[in-house]
């Protein structure tokens, strides 16, 4: 029974969100049985409540002394007895599995309704099934060119993993294949049954390769659209109005966008990275010495605290802000997910974030001479995404959403037009994935554009210039 008391107390630390399924992958036997009980846990739940085996048969559970609720010994339990190929408590006699066994012909033949009331023929159709497509998202492998040249890549990746190109749009993809990413320039997708080679070669160790999700490539490659359409590319040009100066990351860690900025540029001119976490920072210097980033600086600091004055430099930033989180979609998500979240809570989490959301991107509008700021979030709320946009626009009127054309054009998903008052130009200009269909994680990507007609003078200047304005209108 010490086997089913383990399970029952992984159970309970999974379903009230206090650890990840994951965590327990270091024994195949637990893993399987609480991933099986995760699958039927609506049925199981239900046959407890039918039952009344909670109540009935309260002394055999107290006998057995569980850690957590004893819900969830007996959700295992039944599993093992109504669903496992065996369909058997696979425990010596005691108490509790003699209580089990005593209704066993009765929870065999509620389950028989159970499939009946839901037209279905077997037990399988009754497993929880993933909806958010998540288990169709491939691993999206990205080529650093810091390190290596793309081609060169590919050759050495299907040596290395005997893949060959794929160039169908069936998923998932092949095991002994990759697919190139039409949208995302070095970025290549495999399937998911080879990430553990992946993540063991050395291609990944010295930083030729970076697992980064599609979506999450997408904020530098909109920031940089200037390079990727040739003009200058990898290259800053001094002296001419459309350069590449200094580029900021405001919000670095892992790392994983910083590094793409660092080889969109051709590892040359400068890109500033902020992390504010220590221990954050620590895996920000290591990635980007992984991946042999020679013109990025780490700065451990707040980035809304560095003063924007002493950067004129600085013409690009990127923010990538802590948010929900709501669009990572774990492809185990769907077993977890309860009905009973605290809503309250999360609506004060989810505007407390987008009013710092709001902040944050009001400081990067102070750098005299930004002209363009990518906003992202892997967040699926309007909240955080459209309304954070719509307010930033209404304070800062020097700013405007930069056009489709410039905020890669192709992608298909745009924003939800409600929050833009239903301006479908405005919500054109911005990018969402979902999950479903984008076979990525849940994203939303916005860029800023300087108005062109604004000076860069800085807020004083302007100020007495508008005075001087309205003083010569009065004369007039
Ligand atoms: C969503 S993560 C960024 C992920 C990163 N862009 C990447 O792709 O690897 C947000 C990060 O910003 C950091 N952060 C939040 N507010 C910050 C601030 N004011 N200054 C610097 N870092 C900040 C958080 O600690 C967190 O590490």
């Amino acid at each position: 029974m010490d086997f089913y008391k383990k399970a029952s107390d992984a159970l309970e630390k999974v379903l009230t969100k206090k650890t990840s399924v994951k965590s327990f992958a270091h024994s195949k036997r637990l893993l399987a049985l609480i991933l099986e009980t995760l699958k039927y846990q609506d049925v199981i739940k239900q046959l407890i409540d039918i039952t009344d085996l909670m109540n009935k048969e309260k002394k055999a559970i107290k006998f057995a002394k569980p850690q957590g609720n004893p819900i969830y010994l007996l959700m295992v339990l039944l599993h093992d007895l109504l669903f496992s190929r065996r369909q058997a408590i696979e425990a010596g006699q005691g108490p509790i599995k003699d209580a089990i066994l005593r209704h066993k012909t009765r929870l065999r033949g509620e389950l028989t309704k159970i499939r009946v009331k839901a037209g279905v023929s077997s037990n399988l159709e009754l497993a929880r099934k993933a909806e958010s497509g998540a288990e169709m998202i491939p691993r999206y492998v990205r080529i650093n060119t810091n390190r290596i040249k793309f081609d060169d890549a590919i050759k050495k990746i299907s040596d290395n993993f005997k893949l060959e190109s794929y160039t169908g749009s069936d998923m998932p993809i092949p095991s002994n294949k990759y697919k190139v990413i039409e949208h995302i320039p070095g970025l290549i997708a495999v399937n998911t049954s080879i990430s553990q080679q992946l993540t063991s070669d050395k291609m990944y160790t010295n930083g030729e390769i970076i697992l980064q999700d599609l979506a999450s490539c997408m904020p530098p490659i909109v920031l940089l659209d200037e390079l990727q359409k040739g003009n200058n590319k990898g290259k800053r040009k001094a002296d001419n109005d459309n350069h590449v100066g200094t580029v900021i990351d405001g919000t670095a860690a892992p790392g994983n966008k910083t590094t793409l900025l660092s080889a969109l540029l051709g590892n040359e001119g400068k890109v500033l990275a902020f992390e504010h976490v220590p221990k954050r920072f620590e895996t920000l210097e290591k990635m980007v010495k992984t991946a042999g980033c020679a013109n990025v600086t780490c700065n451990l600091g707040d980035f809304t605290k560095c003063d924007p004055a002493s950067h004129p430099d600085v013409t690009h930033i990127l923010l990538d802000p802590s948010c929900t989180g709501s669009g990572i979609v774990n492809r185990l998500d769907y077993l977890t997910e309860q009905e009973n979240d605290d809503k309250d809570a999360h609506d004060e989490r989810l505007n407390s974030l987008a009013a710092f959301q709001e902040m944050i991107i009001g400081h990067a509008m102070k750098f005299p001479n930004v002209r363009r700021i990518v906003y992202s979030t892997c967040s699926i709320h309007d909240d955080e995404n459209e309304m954070v946009v719509m307010n930033t626009l209404t304070q800062h009127p020097e700013f405007e959403l930069a056009s489709r054309e410039t905020c890669l054009p192709g992608w298909p998903t745009r924003g939800h037009p409600e929050p833009f008052n239903n301006d479908v130009k405005l919500a054109d200009s911005v990018i969402r994935c979902k999950p479903g269909t984008d076979l990525t994680n849940g994203f939303f990507v916005a860029c800023f554009e300087k108005r062109q007609n604004i000076d860069n003078q800085g807020p004083s200047k302007k100020r007495k210039n508008k005075k001087k304005n309205a003083s010569s209108k009065a004369e007039n």
